[in-house]
């Protein structure tokens, strides 16, 4: 079975915003089971995943109460935010038979285990998911980022930015209908032309660790295992 997979261990990026399907903010039922069938199927291909997920579903319910707050109080309401949805994707995986893990990287005992980079790894070899919260535990940060620092010290072989749109475009497809989608495209490309898809720090850090990313749509089905099969599929950023 595992002959048939182009990649051993990915770090996957699952958006937040996904997550709230056609809702205003929060968590939508369906799509989190949608999302996490998808997720189930690869990992019992036998791919080794870690994942990292997003907050922004959860965020954008607070965000009016946020207004003129101080940016690292507001950023750790973000991060505490991504704990949530890792609970919550930590159980929607138990519902697909999937035995999942999360560790975070802020400290909340009672709830979750503390990111410890050994535990991790010994969960990955399980075969266990692994699901990191809580960002990289710094203001000033962002989930992608968190997903590169995760993926470089995991080992993985590929980020994968699961995410609403189908790839990388030469500007934001949801605000000008004439970009054109990449197939591939070079770090340094896509930090020069300041493609927004991703922050400037995760791309950096993937950039210096030699580590690709794909970008994909977390909506469009099959797409995920297309990516694990190494098939022609989103957009691959590249050293
Ligand atoms: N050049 C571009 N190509 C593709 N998408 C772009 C580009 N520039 C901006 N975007 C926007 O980036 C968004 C994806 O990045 P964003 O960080 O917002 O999402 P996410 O990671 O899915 O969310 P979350 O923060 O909730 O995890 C797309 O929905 C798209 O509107
Ligand atoms: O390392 C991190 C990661 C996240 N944050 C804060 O959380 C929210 C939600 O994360 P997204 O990447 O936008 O999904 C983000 O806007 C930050 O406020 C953080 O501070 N540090």
């Amino acid at each position: 079975m595992t002959s048939e997979i182009a990649y051993k261990r990915v770090l996957l990026k699952l958006s937040g915003e996904a997550l709230m399907g056609e809702d205003s903010f929060g968590i939508n039922r369906q799509t989190i089971s949608r999302m996490t069938q998808d997720v189930a199927e690869i990992a019992k291909m036998g791919v080794e995943l870690a994942i990292v997920i997003g907050g922004g579903n959860i965020f954008r319910g607070v965000a009016p109460g946020a207004q003129g707050m101080d940016r690292a109080t507001a950023d750790y309401m973000g991060m505490m935010a991504t704990v949530m949805n890792a609970l919550a994707l930590q159980d929607a995986l138990k519902s697909h038979g999937v035995v999942a893990r999360v560790q975070s990287a802020i400290n909340i005992d009672q709830v979750v285990e503390p990111y410890i980079r050994p535990k991790a790894l010994r969960y990955l070899e399980e075969q266990k998911v692994v699901i990191f919260a809580g960002g990289t535990g710094n203001p000033f940060f962002t989930t992608d980022t968190a997903a590169a620092l995760r993926g470089a010290e995991i080992g993985a072989e590929i980020v994968l930015k699961a995410t609403k749109v189908d790839g990388i475009y030469s500007a934001d497809p949801n605000k000008d209908p004439k970009a054109t989608r990449y197939s591939s495209i070079s770090f340094d490309e896509a930090i020069s032309k300041r493609l927004e898809v991703m922050d400037a720090t995760a791309f950096a850090l993937c950039r210096d660790q030699k580590l690709p990313i794909n970008v994909f749509s977390i909506n469009k089905s099959g797409a995920l295992e297309r990516v694990i099969r190494g098939e022609d599929e989103g957009t691959l950023v590249h050293v």
